[in-house]
């Protein structure tokens, strides 16, 4: 029986109708950790009552989804929320306890760093090897090398063994073999954890490839514009379990939610408060007040939001923070900056914030992730992680923002 949201949303709609790539039936994947154990005579003398007993931690705990053909589909969760575990049962790198995994076609894994790679054999080797053990024939990997160590950028370096290796190139290598052995169905954990900014990049445009050309991917990460970026679909798992299945966006908005909460829960920084205030939208304008997704460089704008009160605040901060493909915040600003207050808010009302500015970013594109707090900043009423998008055309320039200034050269 589909959720309202499965029903509402145009992405559950087609994964519904479409073929499953992958289908997964109560999963459950648990590990025992022992307790401590007698191993030496004197110990066992010491101790004669005492039996080897084990704690069990279900890494995944009765896990029923599935995923459809072509679907961008993202696993969120926080640390040792069981992610990886499910990913690697996906793989077969783990044998379930019980439930199946039915997938679809051949699948290509990049999910433990290092794992299937030799250190003693050359990024040549490493590379060749791999591609055939994920379904190329020698020839086929043979014709794509080059383009994998292209893609890696490891040209000078394919001759020497792995473990001369940085962790970087080490990555830039599994990716690009990961990428470019032409499986149906992809299972990629965390890549945008390891890599620079500039890998990262090519990570994006490998993932609006992989999409373009209709496969199948499972994409794990913390990172919630990726999220929404890229899914179709996302899922929030906690302590092993599903919490939810929706679009990336209240995805990413739960994910917010659990981790402020955590926070709370360690009585340590900013707390979320729910219910009191709501940011509806937020969005960019061009000069003539218009909304917009793209603009030229130079030009006027407007960033917005638009709050909806639920109930009375007194003084809420508001604050808006652009970020850049490489996820640095390059604009950060607040009502604190220039206001000594914003007043009183009763239940009900609705306001928008607008902040008008000259576009100096350079070209490329940019999310904006408004937020409202209450109390000193202590208390987060709500925050929406990149809300909305800006893509910024122009000439290429080197910085991440190019202000006007003046350029001279003097002969003395
Ligand atoms: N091989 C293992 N043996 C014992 N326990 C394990 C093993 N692998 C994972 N676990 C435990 O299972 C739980 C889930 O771990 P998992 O790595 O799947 O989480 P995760 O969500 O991927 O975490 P992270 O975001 O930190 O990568 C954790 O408590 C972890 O300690």
């Amino acid at each position: 029986m589909p959720t309202a949201a499965e029903t509402l949303d145009p992405a559950h709609a087609a994964a519904r109708t479409r073929e499953p790539a992958i289908v997964v039936d109560h999963l459950q994947k648990t590990f025992r950790l022992p307790h401590r154990r007698y191993s030496t005579l004197k110990e066992r003398v010491l101790h004669p009552f005492s039996s080897s007993t084990y704690d069990e931690l279900h890494a995944v705990h009765d896990a029923t989804f599935s995923v459809a053909q072509g679907e961008f589909f993202g696993i969120v969760g926080r640390n040792g929320s069981g992610k990886s575990s499910l990913l690697k049962c996906l793989a077969g790198i783990y044998n379930a306890d019980s439930g199946s995994v039915a997938i679809a076609g051949r699948i290509s894994p990049f999910i433990e760093l290092g794992v299937g790679f030799n250190p003693e054999l050359t990024a040549r080797d490493n590379a060749m090897v791999n591609a055939i053990m994920l379904g190329l024939s020698r020839k086929q990997a043979r014709e794509r090398f080059d383009s994998i160590i292209e893609f890696a950028e490891l040209e000078e370096f394919m001759d020497l063994p792995l473990k001369n290796y940085s962790s970087g190139m080490v990555v830039r290598l599994a990716f690009a073999v990961t990428v470019q052995v032409d499986a149906e169905v992809l299972l990629i954990d965390e890549v945008l954890a390891v890599g620079d900014a500039a890998f990262q990049a090519k990570c994006f445009d490998q993932f609006h490839r992989l999409k373009a050309e209709g496969k199948t991917i499972v994409f794990v990460t913390h990172d919630m514009s990726a999220i929404q970026r890229f899914c179709d679909r996302a899922m929030l798992v906690e302590r092993g379990k599903i919490m939810s299945i929706d679009s990336p966006s209240v995805i990413a908005r739960a994910y917010n939610e659990l981790n402020f909460g955590q926070i709370l829960s360690e009585g340590a920084g900013p707390r979320m408060i729910p219910d009191v205030a709501e940011i509806k939208e937020a969005w960019f304008e061009d000069a003539d007040g218009k909304r917009v997704t793209a603009l030229e460089h130079g030009a006027r704008m407007a960033m917005a939001m638009e709050v909806r009160f639920h109930q009375a605040a007194e003084d809420p901060w508001f604050s808006l923070h652009v970020r850049n493909p490489a996820r640095h915040v390059v604009f950060s600003t607040g009502s604190t900056l220039h206001l000594t207050t914003t007043g009183a808010f009763t239940a009900g009302e609705t306001v928008v914030v607008r902040v008008e500015l000259e576009n100096w970013f350079s070209p490329g594109e940019y999310t904006m992730t408004p937020t409202i707090a209450a109390s000193g900043g202590t208390d987060v009423l709500d925050v929406r992680e990149d809300l909305a998008t800006l893509d910024v055309h122009g000439r290429p320039l080197g910085g991440v923002v190019d202000i006007p200034h003046t350029f001279e050269v003097h002969r003395s």
